[in-house]
This record gives C-alpha cells, sequence and structure tokens, in this order.
C-alpha cells in the first residue's frame, strides 16, 4: 500500500472526481460512510457521540458522519468551530443536510466547550490534511480540552493540529486520538515514533480513489502489508531439494554471546534455507551441534573470537554480526570479507559497530547488502538525525550513496533500497523489545537471499515475517512473556 503525501492526496482526489465522474460532495458522502462502516463495527448504539467540526473539508466529513449515525439510530451531538471566514463548500452542504436531524452547537469561547460523560465517545473532525498551520486561539483551546477527557477519541483522517508532510513542533496542539481512521492511504507521520500517540491505532479505509492513478503515483514510501508480503513470497516446489535453497554462512558469537549464533541459526532454518553452515570460535562448538544439531559448524583458530574468514565458495549468502564481538581479529575478518565476498551481505550488530569505527571500509560493502542497524546502530554509522524524519532522510542518503539496502529496526521497521524507496512494516509487537530479536531477524534474512530472494525481497519480507511470528507467538507467551526463542520457533514463511 502507497503512502502519498497532501498534494498527491488531492490530486488523486481531483482525478477521481474528473475521471469517474463523482462530485466532490458524493465522494465525501462516500468518505463518511467509509468511516461510518468502520465505527458501527466499534463501539455500540449505546454509547453517545460528540463529533468536534472545523469548517474545511474533514469538518464536512464530520457532519456527514453525524447525519449518517443519527440515521442509524446514534444519539449525537455535534459542536462547531468557526476558524475561517471561508467555509468549504462541502462544508456548507453537509450542514444543510444535517438540518432538519439535529441542530450543531456553535462554540465561541472556552467556556463554551461542553464536560462529557465518560461514556461519550468523541469523534475529531476539526482540522483534517488540509493544515496549513499549527492551530492556535479557540481550535489550540478545544484540542487542549478534548485530550484532558479520558474519553475514547476517534479522528476522522488525521488527529487534528498533525501535519502530514512536516514536523509538528513540540508545543503544537495536536489531538491524541486512541484511534485515527484515514482516508485510502495511511499517513507518514503515523509510522514515525514521534508522531505515534497522534495516530493512536490507525486504520485505512478504502473510499475508492482512482486506482490507476494510485498504481501510477510515485511516492518513496509504501507499506509492506499482508497483500505485498504474500506477493512477494516464492511458492516451495514439489520436486525441490535441499540444493534448491541455497546454502546460508552465518559467522556469529563470541565468548558469552554464542546465543546469538545460536538464536541466528535457528531462525535461518526456519526461513527456509537448504543448508547451514555457522563459523564459530571454538568454544561455541559444543554448544552449538547441540543446540542447533541441524546446522554444520565452521570452527575458527580462536577459542572465544572469530578472526579467520572460511573459504567463501559455494555459500549463496551470508550473515555477519550476532554476539560477533569487536576485536581487532574480528575486524580484520570481516575486511577481508568485505573484499572477498561475491555475494550481497547481511550485516548486523557487531559488524555495524565495527564498520562505523572503521568507515573507511564503508567503500569495500558489496553492493546491495543488506545492514539491519537499531536506532543506536544507525547512528553510529551515519551520525544522529535530528528528529526521525531526518534519520529518515538520512537514511535515504546512505543507502543510495552506498548502494545498500537498510533496515532501519523499530516499531515500523523502515526497508531502505539503494534507490531511496521506503517500505515501512507493519507487524510485530513491543514484546520483541527484547534482547535477541535482531539476532533472529538475521537469520531469516540471510535465509532468504540464501534461497535465491533479491536482496530487497528478502529485507522486505523477512521484517514481515520476523514481525509476524512476534505476534503470532505472543497469543501463547503474552509481551512481557515473549523471548526471541519463541520468535524463531514461530516463524512461519508459507
Ligand atoms: N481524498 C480524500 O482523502 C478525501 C478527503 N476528504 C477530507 O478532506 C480533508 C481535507 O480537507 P481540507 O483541504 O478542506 O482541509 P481541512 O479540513 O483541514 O481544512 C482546511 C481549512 O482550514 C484552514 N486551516 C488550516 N489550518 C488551520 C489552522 N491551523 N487554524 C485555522 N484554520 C486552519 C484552511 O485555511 C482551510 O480553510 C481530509 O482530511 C478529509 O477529511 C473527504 O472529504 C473526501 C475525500
Ligand atoms: N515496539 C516494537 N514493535 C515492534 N517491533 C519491535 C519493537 N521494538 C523492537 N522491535 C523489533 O525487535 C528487533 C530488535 O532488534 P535489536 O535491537 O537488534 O535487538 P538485539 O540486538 O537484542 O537482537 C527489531 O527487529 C525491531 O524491529
Ligand atoms: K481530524
Amino acid at each position: 500500500m502507497k503512502i502519498l503525501d497532501g498534494k498527491q492526496v488531492r490530486q488523486a482526489d481531483a482525478y477521481t472526481i474528473a475521471q469517474e465522474p463523482i462530485s466532490p460532495l458524493a465522494l465525501m458522502e462516500r468518505a463518511a460512510h467509509a468511516f461510518v462502516h468502520w465505527y458501527i463495527n466499534q463501539f455500540v448504539q449505546t454509547r453517545p457521540v460528540a463529533i468536534f467540526c472545523g469548517q474545511g473539508n474533514n469538518g464536512g466529513d464530520g457532519l456527514a458522519i453525524a447525519r449518517i449515525l443519527s440515521q442509524r439510530s446514534y444519539s449525537i451531538q455535534v459542536y462547531l468551530v468557526a476558524h475561517t471566514s471561508n467555509p468549504s463548500d462541502d462544508y456548507r452542504a453537509n450542514l444543510d443536510r444535517l438540518q432538519g436531524h439535529h441542530r450543531p452547537i456553535l462554540l465561541s469561547s472556552e467556556a463554551d466547550i461542553p464536560e462529557l460523560s465518560d461514556q461519550v465517545i468523541i469523534i475529531d473532525a476539526l482540522l483534517g490534511s488540509g493544515l496549513n498551520r499549527p492551530a492556535d486561539g479557540l481550535l489550540a483551546v478545544t484540542i487542549d480540552k478534548i485530550n484532558h477527557c479520558d474519553n475514547k477519541k476517534v479522528a476522522v483522517d488525521i488527529a487534528s493540529g498533525l501535519f502530514m508532510d512536516r514536523l509538528n513542533a513540540p508545543s503544537d496542539a495536536i489531538v491524541k486520538p486512541d484511534y485515527t481512521v484515514s482516508f485510502q492511504f495511511p499517513k507518514l507521520p503515523f509510522l514515525l515514533p514521534h508522531s505515534a500517540a497522534y495516530a493512536g491505532e490507525w486504520h485505512v479505509v478504502d473510499i475508492g480513489l482512482a486506482k490507476d492513478f494510485i498504481a501510477h503515483c510515485d511516492t518513496p514510501y509504501e507499506l509492506t502489508d499482508y497483500e505485498s508480503a504474500e506477493r512477494l513470497k516464492k511458492p516451495r516446489a514439489k520436486y525441490a531439494h535441499k540444493g534448491t535453497f541455497g546454502h546460508a554462512l552465518i559467522i556469529a558469537g563470541s565468548y558469552g554471546k554464542v546465543g546469538a549464533a545460536v538464536l541466528a541459526a535457528k531462525a535461518c532454518l526456519r526461513a527456509g534455507v537448504g543448508l547451514l553452515t555457522l563459523h564459530i570460535p571454538k568454544c561455541a562448538y559444543e554448544i552449538v551441534q547441540v543446540s542447533v544439531p541441524e546446522a554444520m559448524a565452521s570452527i575458527d583458530v580462536k577459542k572465544k573470537i572469530n578472526t579467520l574468514l572460511p573459504e567463501l565458495q559455494g555459500y549463496t549468502a551470508v550473515g555477519i554480526g550476532p554476539g560477533l564481538g569487536q576485536h581487532t581479529g574480528t575486524l580484520q575478518m570481516l575486511q577481508q570479507l568485505l573484499s572477498l565476498a561475491t555475494c550481497p551481505l547481511v550485516i548486523d550488530a557487531d559488524a555495524l559497530n565495527l564498520l562505523s569505527e572503521n568507515k573507511e571500509l564503508f567503500g569495500l560493502i558489496p553492493r546491495k547488502s543488506i545492514l539491519t542497524p537499531h536506532p543506536k546502530e544507525f547512528e553510529r554509522l551515519a551520525g544522529p538525525g535530528r528528529s526521525d524524519l531526518d534519520r529518515l532522510h538520512k537514511g535515504r542518503e546512505f543507502a543510495q550513496k552506498h548502494g545498500v539496502i537498510i533496515c532501519l529496526k523499530g516499531a515500523h521497521t523502515a526497508v531502505i533500497d539503494d534507490c531511496g524507496r521506503v517500505y515501512f512494516n507493519t507487524t510485530g509487537n513491543p514484546g520483541m523489545a527484547t534482547g535477541g530479536t535482531g539476532d533472529v531477524l538475521t537469520g531469516v534474512i540471510t535465509a532468504l537471499l540464501a534461497q535465491g530472494y533479491s536482496p530487497v525481497a528478502a529485507a522486505r519480507l523477512g521484517v514481515y515475517a520476523h514481525g509476524q511470528a512476534g505476534d503470532a507467538a505472543i497469543k501463547k507467551t503474552g509481551m512481557a512473556g515473549l523471548t526471541a526463542s519463541d520468535v524463531a520457533e514461530h516463524l512461519r514463511l508459507d
């Protein structure tokens, strides 16, 4: 699913209106019905509804929603905030249509803002994607009051006061909804940590904007959702054999961090690799053979760390990093790997930290290698970002400059390809914020690369499947009880 900017959404709107054709008012009605369809599946009729409307098209949506809900026997009360001398045509038309059904209350000062009983659900239709400056005056006061109520809150399209395409200042008045029902597309701030509180649980509803326009719309931002992940998957052929699914090499582990190698190995096997060899220090030999008997072991000359690069011939993908440590001998091995590798690599954890300490090695990274930094590791690689958006821009620059794919890990991990396109992940949960889940991800992506997935597909599908495994696992363990081993065990690639 694509993520469009404000200008592109307006173009999609205009194109649909001209090509379908449909009047803007009928399109607004369709959007309001889509919202109501979601709403009635969520909230029962016995909960009264307070709908706060501005005077743009978002307010127009709010008025149409109020009318439709009242026709469905919901008890509604509309509150209007007058903030412009030039209300939109469709706002006016919907105000007319509401007459005879309901009498809105005009808020003219703070004193008019009502105290609401806890049962009331608030629908926020003050401002939408047409926001062109931070909310102030009575709008800001109303937003503040709404935020101070404990009532459930649902934003229409986008929380009032939240910019779609640029950063808000920390002092801006923005509704903090429990839910956002977004029309046709998700919006960029829903995917970034700093604005998560202004999205709540977000849902996208289809309002029938022209599919051909959307298909041709050029945007750097997309989601990896269920449909796109399914499209990326390759079926396993009936007469396939273990040679069909590649041979992965994972270079991982050091004394005290052998578990990282074990986790990556288990995940690699669950993600469908044909053969797996783990390169490990001597101290890890027995541990690995006992805990992952399916994997072959390549043993380093050193007892506690990896220093000697194995022969690379025969491997279809190489992952390096989990639990590796940052010793000089290991750095030399990494440098050798970067110079000799003929296939893209998966580079994680301490391998990334070694690169950050030795930035002159960046030029050696094979093209289309996949780097999987968490925010701190990314900061070490590319320097600090002033904001999440800035970090995303830095990620896009870094990926294009060095010809690599970056998985910027987090709640909505961003897979950034070497052209600067960003694919936000939609699976996973906060239970996964626990040691070792990153090692599992390295194993999954290495397995997919080894099986012949393109690097971008391996990164997108790997990140998606990893989150999906975390979601499946918490059904048994709960969030707090989730361990990285549970994530590895719940991986399912088909
Ligand atoms: N394609 C879509 O997504 C559709 C969108 N619709 C709705 O249309 C909305 C966008 O409508 P508009 O462009 O009218 O935008 P808004 O509803 O956000 O209102 C814009 C108006 O508010 C004023 N304004 C902006 N920021 C302000 C501020 N801080 N303080 C006071 N006034 C401010 C503007 O000058 C303008 O008059 C969407 O959010 C959505 O709810 C639907 O009605 C139909 C289809
Ligand atoms: N709140 C969250 N929601 C979803 N996924 C998360 C969340 N927090 C962390 N994760 C995922 O868990 C993994 C953590 O990786 P990382 O920080 O490298 O852990 P480690 O180094 O301990 O293995 C990443 O894939 C990240 O996307
Ligand atoms: K809104």
